[in-house]
């Protein structure tokens, strides 16, 4: 048995320079150092160009050429992991879901009778049944993405990387990906889950952020929006979140603002319903 997979990824000093049309070396990565556990579910965040693909595809473990450093995937093995991107066409293999699904296993040497029974589970399970034989012309964006997650997620890897890969979504099939990798996650999977969307970032998840490069913060959701001392205290200086350029979500400005006039003390809700309850409470104040 390999070793490796009972210990955590880790990347040490890693570097990846590119070079501008001025003929000068700039960094694309700078002095990386990043461990990831077995099952454990990481935020990639930062502003564009700030290198989180760059990363991501370094932890999904695919070639890039001119990388410095040391690194161990680990528990990840040797094999590349499923990277699933923004734009699902440049991932699709087959002519239709059923037919990528039912690659993904047959590369697992399953037994026929295995991937024919793990096919239709995956299909009812991720709701693609009803459009499992349609070519991809006949699908959305959505319902595409929709195949190449299930797909990727048919692979079984102990790790996946999701790059931005419900950026291009609608509200419905979003949260039908996001699904799919939490449960992955519940079951074992590690995922890095790059993401410009900081509102789906819980306050206890971990946030990774990057800018130019270089990873500026790995510590809390919370920390990340709220300052260090969160969930004790709001920091009075701008948080990671916006010293890395990033705006504050909305409901992130709404906590500090309603802190500041001290009717609302951190922790702050998360979900809807806490929101909803905390709101009637500074109201009837
Ligand atoms: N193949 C490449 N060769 C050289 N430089 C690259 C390559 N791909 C990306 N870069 C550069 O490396 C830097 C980091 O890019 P990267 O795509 O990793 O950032 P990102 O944070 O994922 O950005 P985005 O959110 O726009 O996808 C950028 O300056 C980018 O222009």
């Amino acid at each position: 048995m390999d070793v490796n997979l009972h210990t955590n990824m880790i990347l040490l000093d890693v570097s990846i320079e590119r070079l501008l049309e001025t003929g000068e070396a700039a960094p694309r990565l700078a002095d990386v150092n990043i461990e990831l556990g077995r099952g454990e579910w990481v935020n990639l965040v930062g502003v564009n160009g700030s290198g989180k693909s760059t990363l991501g595809r370094l932890l999904a473990g695919l070639a890039i050429a001119g990388v410095r450093g040391t690194w161990n995937r680990g528990f990840a093995g040797t094999m590349p992991s499923p990277y699933v991107m923004q734009q699902p066409d440049a991932q699709l293999f087959a002519e239709t879901p059923r037919e990528e699904i039912r690659f993904a296993l047959e590369w697992q040497g399953l037994a026929p009778e295995a991937i024919l029974r793990e096919t239709e589970a995956i299909l009812l399970e991720t709701g693609l049944l009803a459009i499992a034989d349609l070519p991809w012309d006949k699908l959305s964006g959505g319902q595409r993405q929709l195949a190449a997650v299930a797909a990727a997620a048919a692979s079984r890897t102990p790790l996946i990387v999701f790059d931005e890969a419900t950026s291009m979504l609608d509200e419905q099939s979003r949260r039908g990906v996001r699904e799919i990798a939490a449960k992955l996650n519940r079951e074992g999977t590690a995922v890095v889950w790059v993401t410009q969307r900081l509102q789906e970032i819980g306050a206890k998840d971990r946030a990774v952020a990057m800018s130019a490069g270089r990873i500026v913060f790995d510590g809390s959701g919370g920390q990340f929006l709220y300052g260090r001392d969160y969930p004790h205290a709001v920091g009075s200086e701008a948080p990671p979140c916006m010293a890395c350029g990033l705006r504050l979500p909305y409901v992130s400005r709404m906590a500090i603002e309603l802190a500041r006039l001290g009717k609302l003390k951190p922790p702050f809700p998360e979900t809807t319903a806490d929101w909803e309850s905390a709101l009637r409470q500074v109201a009837a104040r």
